[in-house]
């Protein structure tokens, strides 16, 4: 089977890459994931200014032996905007499209990473972070209607109409997938959208210390893995019946070939991973397409379009 894809005219070797956030926030972690079988790569969500993001613990697995997912409170932990950009210079884009993912803390912080981005006229496709649900003070924009309505305004007129997309925070509410997508759907520039970030706002117990289990927040931070699969694929469907027009990439609950193949039955062009790379590194990609690539040869198919977007109902 060829796992071979585009995306935004681009070719891709595979589907797969890493999840903003996940194994991308230095130079050792981005020339990794330009080594690793990846068939594509984002950085670290970044901020104007570099941030230590919040006091750790603020990454852990769940629950034991069997970890079914992760929560984490980073607090937007990164080497600035200058940092990444910089990277967008040196990655070598024969080899793979690198996406590079921006979080302004202010709607003036984001414009201007966007104004340094248009005028680096770099091949690197702009991912704007609308869900970070741990930065204290901070509400997702993602939840915030109107607001998210005058930042893609505002964005898409600074990026001069060049192609761009967004990572949305998961929606629970069939109103909330249709008032989304409308306002998605009235900016054409925002080519693709990235389903789910975290689920927000979480709260990992431990028995035995009748405590929390990161240090942030009181605790609370956002949910990945296992828990997330069903959520992040009702996202991705949702997202791909509502905005025919944008390709649509899936993260959330990928750690195998298996939930891969849902995600692209449910309509994701890519596949991100983010807790199951947090814990296996980047040989996961090889690992995964592998997988992906053996059940697409039991089922009889020789490429990703035979089952895109192709999840019947009953
Ligand atoms: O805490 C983080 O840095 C973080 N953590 C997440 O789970 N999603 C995000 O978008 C971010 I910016």
């Amino acid at each position: 089977p060829n796992l071979a894809t585009t995306f935004l005219d681009l070719p891709l070797n595979n589907p797969l890459m890493n999840a903003s956030g996940v194994w991308c926030s230095v130079g050792s972690q981005l020339e990794a994931l330009q080594e690793s079988e990846a068939g594509a790569m984002v950085t670290k969500s970044c901020t104007l200014q570099p941030r230590d993001g919040n006091p750790e613990p603020r990454y852990r697995v769940l629950n034991g032996d069997k970890p079914w997912g992760s929560i984490n409170s980073m607090g937007l932990p990164n080497e600035g905007f200058a940092y990444y950009l910089r990277y967008t210079e040196r990655h070598d884009y024969e080899s793979k499209p690198l996406f590079i993912s921006i979080s302004g803390l202010t709607l003036d912080d984001n414009l201007a990473m966007i104004d340094s981005l248009k005028d680096a006229v770099t091949p690197a496709i702009l991912e704007i972070n609308l869900s970070c649900p741990n930065v204290p003070g901070k509400a997702q924009l993602g939840y915030d209607f109107d607001a998210m309505d005058t930042l893609l305004a505002e964005v898409t007129s600074g990026y001069g109409q060049r192609a761009l997309g967004v990572k949305l925070p998961p929606y629970f509410d069939i109103a909330h997938f249709d008032e989304a997508a409308a306002i998605l759907n009235r900016y054409p520039s925002v080519a693709f959208v990235t389903c789910i970030n975290s689920i927000g706002n979480a709260l990992a117990i431990d028995i035995d210390s009748e405590s929390v289990i990161i240090k942030p927040k009181d605790g609370f931070g956002g949910l990945g893995g296992d828990y997330v699969l069903p959520t992040a694929l009702a996202n991705v469907n949702a997202f791909y019946r509502r905005c025919p027009e944008k390709a649509i990439i899936g993260c959330g609950g990928v750690k195998s070939g298996q939930e891969a193949f849902m995600h692209i039955l449910a309509g994701a062009t890519l596949v991100q991973m983010g807790t199951a790379l947090y814990e296996e590194g980047p040989s996961i990609f090889g690992r995964v397409k592998a997988e992906l690539s053996e059940i697409m040869e039991k089922k009889g198919y020789s490429s990703l379009s035979q089952f895109h977007g192709k999840l019947k109902t009953l």
